[in-house]
C-alpha cells in the first residue's frame, strides 16, 4: 500500500486507505472470533456466563503500548465490544 502524503492526499485517497485498513480489521475480527469460539468449547463454563474479567484486563494492558493514541478506557471499551460480539457469534 502506498503511504499517504498528508500534505497532498485527497479525501478519496485517505478514505481508500481507511477502507483497506477496515478490510484488514474485518479479517482480524473474523479470525479472533473463531479463536474465541474455540476457547468457549474448551472452558468448563463458556459464553457470556464464563467471562473472565482478569483475562480481559490483561488483554487491554498488553494492547496499550501497541496503541499509544488510545487511553486504557478507550481500549477497554473497544475490546469489550469485540469480546461481546465474539461471544455472541460463538453461539454458546
Ligand atoms: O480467554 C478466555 O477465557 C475467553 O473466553 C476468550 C475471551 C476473548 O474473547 O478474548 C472471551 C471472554 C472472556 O471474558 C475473556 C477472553
Amino acid at each position: 500500500m502506498r503511504p499517504i502524503d498528508s500534505e497532498t492526499a485527497t479525501l478519496a485517497e485517505v478514505r481508500s486507505a481507511i477502507d483497506q485498513v477496515d478490510a484488514e480489521l474485518a479479517a482480524l475480527l473474523e479470525r479472533r472470533a473463531a479463536l474465541a469460539a474455540e476457547v468457549q468449547r474448551i472452558k468448563p463454563v463458556g459464553g457470556h456466563r464464563g467471562r473472565d474479567a482478569a483475562r480481559e484486563a490483561a488483554i487491554v494492558e498488553a494492547m496499550l503500548p501497541l496503541a499509544p493514541s488510545f487511553s486504557r478506557e478507550h481500549l477497554a471499551r473497544i475490546m469489550n465490544a469485540v469480546i461481546e460480539a465474539g461471544l455472541d457469534a460463538s453461539g454458546v
